[in-house]
């Protein structure tokens, strides 16, 4: 049966996310719909059209979908539901709202975060802070799911005559909630959950100010994101959507630097998948180390300046 997918999109063009979500999508079946929800949606439609195994596009564009407000969300994908047997979207905060409101409301469990298509019912996924992995067999007719992106390489755009667009039924404005605003931090630097590279500072650092002044040159010379533990955040040294772990973001790099991070295991859950990790700590038995394929054990003050300047 067909799959239909909940893109995430900017109106004009897929995220990242989408693509990612897409090849967990593969895994279940290979025919899928991609349903775009927005108010303004050509651009990215086009794009849905092209994805691998896309057979057709739905679109639905009202103004109550423009932010993704997770009322009339839900409501859509609780209309479009008869027709399949599973729905996916990639975690991000949007569908991590809207999904499990219709799951309640179609009566059936929703499965969070998956890492994993065992089988077109059984997935895996993380639980107790990303402790330990469970799989999940769904016996519901329609499995509603949200895909941890990290986990999932992108499926990219095909160069091939686009599936059909049509348009479906927008849910009427429930008007029980709104759209108020929204603010963007304006960044040269790449964008964390997509970076190649992260550097990333903890408790230690101390102050904002030296969160900075060491920091942000290292990954000046990185071309890396940064990122904070919530110690750091908590403390004022870090904006927060800049924190890593269960109640932050999950991060996936090539390279994760952890600058005066313990390694706690709400930390280590969103960035242990990274491939290469190096810590600097100065404490040889922090639990950082465990992950860690590289390990300097000293004081960061020193240490930071040095690798920074060797890296020129
Ligand atoms: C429900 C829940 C959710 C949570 N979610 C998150 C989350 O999403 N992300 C997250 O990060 N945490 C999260 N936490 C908090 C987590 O448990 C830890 O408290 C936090 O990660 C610790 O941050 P830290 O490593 O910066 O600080 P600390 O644990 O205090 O570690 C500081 C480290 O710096 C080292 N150090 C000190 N001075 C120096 C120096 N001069 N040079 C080198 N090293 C030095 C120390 O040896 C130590 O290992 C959560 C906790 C709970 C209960």
């Amino acid at each position: 049966m067909t799959t239909l997918l909940l893109a995430a999109h900017d109106g004009a063009s897929l995220k990242d996310a989408t693509l990612k979500a897409l090849t967990a999508a593969l895994a279940i079946g290979d025919d899928i719909h991609v349903l775009v929800a927005g108010d303004g949606v050509a651009g990215a439609a086009a794009e849905a059209g092209r994805l691998k195994g896309v057979s057709r596009v739905l679109t639905a564009e009202a103004p109550a979908l423009a932010h993704g407000l997770a009322e009339p969300l839900a409501a859509l994908v609780v209309a479009l539901a008869p027709a399949y047997a599973a729905i996916l979207a990639p975690s991000t905060s949007t569908f991590k709202n809207a999904l499990p409101r219709a799951a309640a409301l179609l009566d059936v469990m929703q499965i969070s975060d998956i890492t994993a298509v065992l089988a077109p019912d059984t997935f895996e996924r993380p639980t107790y802070a990303g402790n330990a992995l469970i799989t999940v067999r769904s016996a519901d007719p329609i499995r509603l799911i949200t895909v941890r992106t990290a986990s999932f390489r992108a499926t990219p755009l095909e160069d091939r005559a686009p599936a059909p667009v049509g348009a479906v039924t927008a849910p009427t404005d429930f008007g029980i909630s709104a759209f108020v605003s929204d603010a963007f931090s304006t960044a040269d630097r790449p964008e964390l959950t997509s970076a190649r590279v992260v550097v990333s500072g903890g408790r230690a650092l101390g102050s904002e100010e030296q969160f900075k002044a060491l920091l942000l040159p290292l990954a000046d010379r990185l071309g890396a994101a940064i990122g904070a533990s919530r110690a750091a955040v908590d403390a004022g040294y870090a904006p927060n959507d800049w924190q890593v772990g269960q109640t932050g973001k999950a991060v996936s790099p090539d390279l994760y630097v952890a600058v005066g991070i313990s390694g706690a295991i709400q930390h280590l859950a969103g960035m242990k998948d990274a491939k290469v990790i190096v810590a600097i700590n100065k404490d040889a038995e922090a639990p950082i180390f465990q992950v860690a394929d590289y390990g300097l054990v000293g004081d960061l003050n020193e240490i930071v300046p040095e690798l920074t300047k060797a890296l020129g």
